[in-house]
């Protein structure tokens, strides 16, 4: 059995050492902070990365780079498992403790505990894909990234600047290469070529859509929408905007899918570009989330979030599964956090199945597992549909008994390439919606008819201890601190339409708030006096109490 390559390790750990006094962990979007203060974190990766590869006999693992929707100076790492999915749980400790290792030294002891806990064969191959986004960071990180792979004799292929989505596709893709179940060809020919000729086999004799507007967060999503637009031709007019990848700070500033949906506005730099009743997107830093929107008759921001699209998708397939006839043998379900409008709740739950599940896409991906076809969006606008392998099996031989039937099962194969099931991703969710509203016929005001959003408020409470904050129930519920939670429920009572919920976020030093109730300024008062209420329990110093808070 091999050993761990100490020496190549220490020689090149030794150019990467950890900040002394930082700690690092691994959360809900891997490792995320200031850029700056990540080099070491990224060389540790590297190893972390091959010795995954190892431990799952060679399959390749992916390591993106990237800060996704944070601001410019920001940057991250993430591993990606070999079906293209987020890390394994476990391994995220792992990855934390590999990452905090103060010296060369005590990094070769966790490493040499690593190994030996989970019986890693060392003499097994590492295979590691990577890629970054635009920020300018990325390239010494990734050159951190390489040392690791090098210490530690990873076989390694750089994917280059890319979006998440398009990693994680390339994971699959080279992973299941020419099996019966090939996800495609490994490369972003094949990612393209795969997405663009399900969509226009899905289009195909429907009215073509009017051009679509789409906001590329001055970040990757602009190179990689710019090449989807050449694959799609004639089938969909793309107008890329905010495509500024090179202008320092332009990153997410003031435009993107996270701004969309936090600030509930127009990016600035769309308002001459966007008429009244025209569709716009916007896709955030690294092209995982989606949020559309459009302007109606008035002028008026109509945002179409992540719970819209879930509503306009799991629709639109409940129909295609029943006009294939096959309603009996595949079930549609929905996945949710408790950040889902209410009222889309309501909208989908009269439908199909829906469950809430605690923030984060990983749960989110797990339980949509369990259905036949799973949908599931966060309310930020990512998400994706999966699709079970009995389900695609069935699809793939199902004999359709009606030339109806065998169009609507074309429609369904075709939806399985068009959707990237590996993770959220804002290019094919784009070209889904699109697919359905050139099916529906819609505009955005039809789609935004299906149900009328409940008004609603995130708050974001800065406390002492953020880890005093303890939920249950899908994080609709809080168990800690004692009575809070009572205070709470005894506050929305008096709202109509009133719903609010309390959680630590897993991704920032808060605890944050949320509320909805029937009129806005209803919401917001809510809102606020929760807010109140958790910031005074968490003993907060009534000096800084924000003036805000009720
Ligand atoms: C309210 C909200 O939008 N929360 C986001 C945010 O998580 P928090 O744990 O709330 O910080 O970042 C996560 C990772 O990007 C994303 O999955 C999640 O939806
Ligand atoms: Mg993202």
């Amino acid at each position: 059995m091999s050993s761990l390559p100490l020496q190549a390790i220490k020689s090149l750990s030794e150019l990467h050492q950890k900040p002394s006094h930082l700690r690092f962990q691994y959360g809900t979007a891997g490792f995320r902070t200031l850029g700056s203060t990540l080099d070491s974190v990224l060389f540790r990766v590297g190893v972390l990365a091959a010795l995954r590869s190892k431990r799952l006999d060679g399959r390749t693992i992916g390591v993106m780079v990237t800060a996704s929707h944070n601001p410019e100076e920001d940057n991250g790492v993430k591993l990606v498992d070999p079906r293209g999915e987020m890390l394994e749980a476990s391994w995220e400790a792992h990855a934390t403790v590999i990452a905090n290792a103060l010296t060369t030294n005590d990094l070769l002891d966790a490493l040499d505990s690593l190994v030996r806990t989970l019986k890693i064969d060392l003499s097994k191959p590492a295979r590691v894909v990577y890629a970054r986004d635009t920020r300018p960071s990325g390239e010494s990180l990734i050159s951190a990234l390489q040392d690791g792979l090098k210490a530690i004799g990873a076989e390694a292929r750089d994917a280059g600047i890319t979006t998440t989505p398009i990693l994680h596709y390339l994971v699959k893709a080279i992973n299941t290469k020419g099996a019966k179940d090939s996800y495609g060809e490994d490369s972003e020919e094949g990612y393209y070529t795969k997405l663009s000729e399900a969509f226009k086999k899905l289009v195909a004799g429907r009215r073509r859509l009017d051009p679509l507007i789409v906001d590329c967060a001055n970040g990757v999503g602009a190179s990689a929408a710019a090449k989807l637009a050449q694959y799609l031709g004639d089938s969909l007019t793309l107008r890329l905007e905010n495509t500024s990848i090179t202008t320092p700070g332009a990153l997410n500033h003031a435009c993107g899918a996270d701004f969309v949906k936090t600030t509930q506005k127009l990016p600035p730099s769309l308002t001459d570009h966007l008429r009244p009743g025209q569709r716009g997107c916007s896709l955030d830093g690294d092209a995982d989330r989606l949020m559309y929107y459009y302007l109606d008759e008035r002028g008026t921001f109509r945002m179409l979030d992540g719970d819209k699209i879930a509503a306009l998708v799991a629709a639109f397939i409940v129909e295609q599964v029943k006009l294939a006839g096959l309603s009996d043998e595949i079930k549609v379900g929905v996945v949710q956090t408790a950040y889902a409008n209410g009222a889309s709740t309501k909208y989908l739950a009269e439908r199909l199945p829906v469950k809430c599940v605690p923030t984060g896409v990983k749960h989110l991906h797990h339980a949509a597992e369990h259905y036949n076809i799973g949908v599931y969006f966060e309310a930020n606008g990512h998400g994706t549909v999966l699709f079970s392998p009995a389900t695609q099996e069935k699809l793939a031989t199902h004999e359709p008994s009606t030339p109806a039937q065998s169009t609507a099962l074309n429609h369904l194969i075709n939806l399985t390439q068009l959707i990237n099931q590996t993770v959220g991703d804002a290019l094919s969710d784009m070209l889904l919606v699109e697919v359905v509203l050139a099916h529906k016929s819609y505009s955005g005001v039809e789609w935004d008819s299906l149900y009328a959003d409940l008004p609603n408020r995130l708050v974001k409470v800065v406390v002492g201890d953020r880890n005093a904050f303890k939920t249950e129930d899908a994080e609709r519920r809080l168990v800690s601190p004692p009575g809070l939670q009572t205070k709470i429920d005894d506050l929305v009572r008096k709202y109509e339409g009133g719903r609010s919920f309390v959680r630590p976020s897993g991704t920032e030093d808060v605890v944050r708030v949320y509320a909805e109730a029937a009129l806005k300024a209803q919401a917001d008062e809510l809102a606020f006096r929760v807010a109140g209420l958790v910031y005074d329990t968490a003993g907060g110093d009534a000096a800084k109490r924000p003036k805000e808070f009720l």
